[in-house]
């Protein structure tokens, strides 16, 4: 059988290109430059601008053109637009195997790829190699068959190799799995792996050991198709809201707010100050150990709001942030709302999309202590408003994926969670279900009643729990759910308060799988019920005063939310622990790198 695989026996003579259906193609034939024995024409999917790279083997032939219409022409499989290896010595895999043939329409072109070999073999009595070749433009691979007066086989079939090889595109003898393959006429480079040392064997290993190897685990095939998902479905959130005028405005991640008022911020100090501090205290205070325990006691207090005695502590000089680098408290912002309202209520439609911090102690698949929030914020507008945005976003990045990510969700679907794509289409189509906190608390407690066991005792005025978001979801109503006016005890001081003055007017958007994945509200205009409800509250009142600002002077309704990008990337895939969802994951007890 080996024998009958011996890329000889296939390899092709020149061929003509793939006619380019009818496009003005700039395709042209050149002399080779080993003697100009045969005519080939050169497949490169680079502008001819940049193809006259005088240490070339070849001289190139573009066919951008011809490469725009294969894309038009491309299946719903095909998963993005004009893919051309700019700035760059080689042609993405992609481009080869994800044509709708294939790649079998390629056959007899050259091609220059690179990428690391996923597995390889020796074949023929070690004539030569198979290699499985993939380079992260998607999640196929590139066959390769290397003979041995090429390169070292021993070294090439390793795993985790790093090669770049010019060769020829053929038909494979049998074709039934791959629709084309590469035989390597040169080996251009190669990146060697010692595979005693190498953690990533060619089998599959379990998500979680790969944490431990967050440097190379973009390598595997299922980080790889979160990070092209991730990818996507960024850029699928730019062209929505941009699209619908909202303006992308960069919050900062650096703060002395505490949005949320919860007091789950990290602090941003240097180290010279903090040693500063520790002196100031030694020589003041000494021992040293009860002084930080009281000092820390000080500052929880303050985010739980002594003013007071904040103040005099710090006259004391017991805390002293004159000595800080911002000279005051400063923390990783816990979400962009606060400073994106100030610009809703100038340019009306806004939206930031940046990283958050979480001092939450939460050791759940569903928490990362920093995460990706998309938060939009739009003036003139009401929670039914808000509501609507929300559902539409969500719809467009499902249909986007539907669209533009079919390669990597049929890899989710097969290895991950086989319902995730049907998930996903339902979610794109079916209008989501909308019922009030209240209405959610009642069909809960008809579960109950009905001998539904839940871990958290359901009645009102409790925080919906991850199994109760589930239930909701995923038994009563199979679809996303969104769940709006909820108990103003749980929710946060900037949410609008409703007529019935016992809710507010904030909504969570539920989905299958995940539980929330979206958290808004309509957020309160009103100068004086803001700053009651914040006293009631007991939040200080000093750092907000800016804010306060924003209802002082030329106030106006407005609402917005945020969306967990990581929940989202998860409800897409199906993983089951959201630490997968991120390159580089921070949780309580673990920032590796
Ligand atoms: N922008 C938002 O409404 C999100 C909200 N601040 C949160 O952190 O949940």
């Amino acid at each position: 059988a080996e024998k009958k695989e011996s890329p000889k026996a296939a390899a092709p003579k020149a061929a003509a290109p793939a006619p380019a259906s009818g496009a003005t193609s700039t395709t042209f034939s050149v002399v080779g430059s080993l003697a100009g024995a045969f005519i080939f024409t050169f497949l490169w999917l680079l502008p001819s601008s940049e193809s006259h790279n005088p240490s070339a083997k070849w001289l190139i032939s573009s066919l951008q053109s011809g490469a725009s219409v294969i894309c038009q022409s491309a299946s719903s499989k095909m998963t993005t637009s004009v893919e051309r290896a700019q700035y760059s010595d080689r042609v993405p895999i992609r481009s080869i195997i994800l044509r709708p043939d294939g790649g079998s329409g390629l056959a007899g072109q050259q091609a220059r790829v690179g990428g690391w070999v996923k597995t390889g073999r020796k074949a023929d009595k070690d004539a030569f190699a198979f290699l499985e070749l993939n380079d992260g433009s998607c999640a196929g691979n590139l066959q390769i068959i290397v003979e041995a007066d090429k390169g070292d086989l021993g070294q090439l079939v390793l795993t985790g190799t790093c090669l770049q090889v010019d060769g020829v595109l053929k038909l494979p003898p049998d074709g039934k799995k791959q629709k084309v393959e590469l035989q390597v006429e040169k080996v251009i480079h190669v990146g060697v792996v010692d595979a005693s040392k190498y953690p990533l064997p060619k089998t599959r290993l379990p998500l979680e050991l790969l944490r431990d190897y967050v440097h190379l685990r973009a390598r595997t095939n299922t980080m790889g198709a979160v990070a092209r998902i991730r990818d996507e479905l960024s850029y699928a959130t730019k062209r929505f809201f941009h699209e619908r005028g909202f303006r992308y405005v960069n919050t900062p991640n650096i703060t002395t707010s505490d949005c949320e008022g919860a007091g789950e911020m990290f602090q941003v100090t240097t180290l010279i100050s903090e040693a500063e501090k520790l002196e100031k205290n030694l020589i003041k205070n000494p021992p040293p150990s009860e002084v930080d325990v009281e000092s820390a006691k000080l500052i929880i207090k303050q985010r739980g709001n002594d003013v007071a005695q904040l103040k005099s502590a710090e006259q004391d000089g017991k805390i002293d942030y004159s000595q800080d680098f911002f000279a005051r408290q400063a923390f990783l912002t816990v979400s962009g709302q606060l400073q994106l309202e100030s610009y809703a209520c100038a340019l009306s439609t806004v939206y930031t999309f940046g990283p958050t911090f979480r001092a939450e102690k939460s050791h759940t698949s569903r928490h990362l202590a920093e995460f990706w929030m998309v938060e939009p914020e739009m003036a003139f507008a009401e929670l039914e408003h808000d509501m609507d945005c929300a559902e539409d976003y969500v719809k467009f990045m499902c249909q986007w994926l539907l669209d533009h990510c079919m390669e990597d969700m049929e890899f989710f679907a097969d290895k991950i969670d086989k319902s995730c794509i049907d998930r996903i289409t339902m979610s794109a189509k079916t209008p989501f279900a909308r019922i009030t906190y209240t209405e959610a608390v009642e069909l809960l407690t008809e579960a109950v009643k009905n001998g539904k066991k839940f871990e958290n005792h359901v009645e009102w005025g409790i925080d919906l729990a991850s199994e109760h978001e589930r239930y909701l979801t995923e038994v009563k109503f199979q679809k996303p759910v969104i769940v709006y006016n909820y108990p103003k005890e749980i929710k946060a001081f900037y949410m609008r308060l409703n007529d019935d003055s016992k809710t507010v007017a904030a909504m969570d958007v539920l989905v299958p799988k995940v539980g929330e994945l979206i958290g808004g509200s309509q957020r309160e205009e009103r100068y004086d019920v803001m700053l009651s409800r914040m006293k009631e509250m007991g939040l200080p009142i000093e750092p907000y005063e800016w804010y306060l600002d924003l209802r002082r002077y030329g106030t106006v309704k407005h609402c917005g939310f945020g969306l967990g990008f990581e929940r989202m990337v998860q409800f897409a895939t199906g993983l089951d622990n959201i630490k997968d969802c991120m390159p580089f994951p921070r949780s309580a007890g673990r920032a590796d790198l």
